[in-house]
């Protein structure tokens, strides 16, 4: 099994980390277009081999995308990050025509490759992805809401002084800000509803945290978040290299699932070893189902975008 990550940025290079610790697969190659850092990331990563124990073999490399010929997992990172105050979809003039480059070269020496686009704004560069390269749906995954069910769970967990292990909570719609939507109706403590054990003004800050999670962390850092979206990445690489089925909320082309088209938003599908199986339709409510179209309308209009670019 062989895979790649685009971008040896903080993102790319944590997502390596862990698909080398996890040991997800035999080759692991790094690509960046700037000179040196894939190799030297590839390096540093090598160098904790022997600490920690780990044989995946990991090179890096800069622009020659001959060395990721015959991926099968290819992870899109490549991209500009944002600064404090900024949203993600302010980044979709520098980052779209990355994505699209990136994804005709990564296809030309791996056309069976299945793509994970991290890029942001991640719903628009999935679709674009998805349509630039005419690959089949089911090879075109979008992550983002394994992230923010992350950080969900994170929030309850430190709600409840519960273990963020014992949690379900999941986070659909789009990546953004306002365009996300944490099920709270849904989220569970081994089973019980969360609903029955905090009030709603505890829900909704919750739900409110959860939503500027990444926004909160870029404003402490001057640059976004690294340490869980590599994490979430490589989970999501876990998933398709083991086959696991997995229930993930994943952004993936709709057509018709939830009452939409011809858009990638997150929703729970199943990751195995083709990609995105199923998609799984929970039953909103009218309010839930309300601000799901309303986060779609979001997008959209993100995606009509790219038109102009
Ligand atoms: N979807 C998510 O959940 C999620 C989470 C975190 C970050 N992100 C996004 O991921 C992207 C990367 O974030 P980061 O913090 O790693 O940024 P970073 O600046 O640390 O790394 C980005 C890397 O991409 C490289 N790059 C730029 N253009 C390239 C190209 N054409 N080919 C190959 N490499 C190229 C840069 O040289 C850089 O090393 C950003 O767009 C960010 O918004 C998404
Ligand atoms: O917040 C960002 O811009 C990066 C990423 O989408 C995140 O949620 O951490």
């Amino acid at each position: 099994m062989k895979v790649t990550v685009v971008g040896a940025g903080a993102v790319g290079a944590t997502c390596a980390n862990n698909i080398a610790r996890k040991e997800l697969c035999d080759e692991l190659v790094l690509i960046d277009i700037k000179e040196g850092i894939a190799e030297g990331k590839a390096q540093d990563i090598l160098q904790s081999a022997a600490l920690l124990g780990f044989d995946t073999r990991i090179t890096g490399c800069s622009r020659d995308y001959a060395h990721t010929a015959g991926s099968d997992v290819v992870v899109i990172t490549s991209g500009l990050p944002r600064k404090p105050g900024m949203t993600r979809e302010e980044l979709i003039g520098a980052n779209a025509g990355i994505v699209k480059e990136v994804t005709q070269q990564i296809l030309r020496y791996s056309p069976d490759a299945i793509l994970i686009i991290i890029s942001n704004p991640m719903d628009t560069m999935t679709y674009l992805a998805w349509q630039s390269s005419g690959l089949p749906k089911q090879r075109v995954i979008g992550m983002g809401g394994v992230l923010d069910s992350a950080r969900f769970k994170y929030q309850l967990s430190k709600q409840l002084g519960a273990s963020a292990a014992d949690l379900n909570a999941v986070v659909i719609g789009g990546h953004g800000d306002t365009t996300m939507l944490p099920l709270i109706r849904y989220a569970n403590w081994n089973s019980v509803p969360v609903t029955a054990l905090l009030t709603p003004e505890q829900q909704q800050q919750i739900v409110n945290a959860t939503m500027v999670g990444g926004a909160t962390l870029t404003k402490l850092l001057g640059t976004s978040a690294w340490y869980a979206p590599g994490a979430a990445a490589a989970a999501v690489v876990e998933a398709i290299v083991r086959d696991e089925k997995k229930l993930m909320p994943c952004s993936v082309l709709l057509e018709g699932e939830y009452g939409l088209n011809d858009i990638c938003l997150g929703v729970p599908v199943t990751i195995g070893r083709n990609g995105w199986e199923n998609i799984i339709t929970y039953q909103l409510n009218e309010t839930e189902q309300a601000m799901l179209h309303q986060s779609a309308d979001a997008v959209r209009s993100m995606n009509d975008v790219l038109k102009n670019i």
